[in-house]
């Protein structure tokens, strides 16, 4: 079934409106030339009710996003945020993906359309285990992609722009081509960036090292990892790794909002440590879900009840 061909809302540009009449023309400037910001949001059910994870900090990336392209959003952080919570409820949905869109409208076509007019639309579904529930405890085979990350004069990395997702469609397709479950990008000096829409961890020695943020998104959930870590007196480190590392890590995960937390098995097909999911990851994931559930007080704040 298409997404399209859903029942519910969708808020867009102000109001709720019919999910199968939230449409744009085809002469959209963003369906031309690629320049939309979004966000992947989650919410979860909690013994509260359902409460959506780092909504501000999404909400603020999202703004920012839209800054660094120029694009005039209409409606301020506490807005979206409402808006968010708007959605969630008004689809009654217990846990759910939330996709936060701001587009470019389709008044003119040329390549720098400065007065079409920004648009802003919020829906949200229900979506398990990004990358398959058996993922999430069997880890997943990955390969290094031909494609490289990117150079951040050519995309600015901060901003989640819709149109960078090329290179991370190209890479998914290639490694799910050749029978891996996702691919791992390296930047342009060939260091580790990051997965097609993951952050990416190593474990060696009882320290995680994660590759610092000069060409992968600043994620939301890395930086909720590395939080955990620290909490758990787990010492992190932020530093240049190679792929060869990674081959003789002791263990690996991918981190995301959609991925949550999904150990790596193999990298290349050298696998990674025991090739099951390590005792750091395991620890990382359980604090992980239990903070998203509402079950860990200490994590409270990244809590919004909708
Ligand atoms: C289809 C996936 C889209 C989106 N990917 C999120 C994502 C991340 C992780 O960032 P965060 O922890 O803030 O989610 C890292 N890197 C890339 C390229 C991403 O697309 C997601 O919702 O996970």
């Amino acid at each position: 079934m298409s997404m399209a061909d859903r029942d519910g809302s969708i808020w867009m540009d102000g109001k709720l409106v019919d999910w199968r009449s939230a449409n744009v023309h085809v002469l959209t400037h963003s369906l031309h030339y690629g320049m939309a910001v979004f966000e992947g949001v989650r919410a979860y059910k909690t013994p509260e009710g359902t409460a959506i994870f780092r909504l501000q900090e999404h909400t603020r990336r999202l703004l920012n996003s839209a800054k660094i392209f120029q694009m005039k959003v209409g409606y301020d952080a506490d807005t979206l945020m409402a808006a968010q919570c708007e959605v969630v409820r008004a689809n009654k949905l217990e846990s759910c993906y939330l996709r936060p869109l701001i587009w470019v409208g389709s008044e003119k076509l040329g390549i720098s359309a400065r007065d079409n007019t920004i648009h802003t639309a919020i829906a949200a579904w229900s979506w398990g285990a990004y990358l398959g529930e058996e993922a999430l405890a069997q880890g997943i085979r990955v390969k290094t992609s031909s494609f490289t990350r990117h150079h951040v004069n050519v995309s600015l990395v901060r901003a989640k722009a819709s149109g960078y997702y090329i290179n991370s469609i190209l890479a998914n397709q290639e490694a799910t081509a050749l029978g891996y479950d996702e691919a791992l990008l390296l930047d342009t000096e060939g260091y580790v960036s990051e997965g097609s829409g993951e952050n990416v961890f190593v474990v060696r020695d009882g320290t995680i090292y994660t590759p610092d943020l000069a060409s992968c998104l600043d994620g939301i959930t890395r930086n909720s990892v590395l939080q955990i870590a620290t909490d758990l007196g787990i010492p992190v480190r932020e530093k240049r790794i190679t792929r060869d590392e990674m081959y003789c890590a002791d263990e690996a995960f991918f981190s995301g909002t959609a991925a949550e937390i999904t150990p790596i098995r193999s990298l290349d097909d050298r696998e990674i440590g025991s090739g099951a999911r390590g005792p750091i990851t395991k620890q990382i994931q359980e604090t992980f879900f239990a903070a998203v559930a509402g079950k860990n007080p200490k994590y409270r704040h990244w809590l919004t009840l909708v």
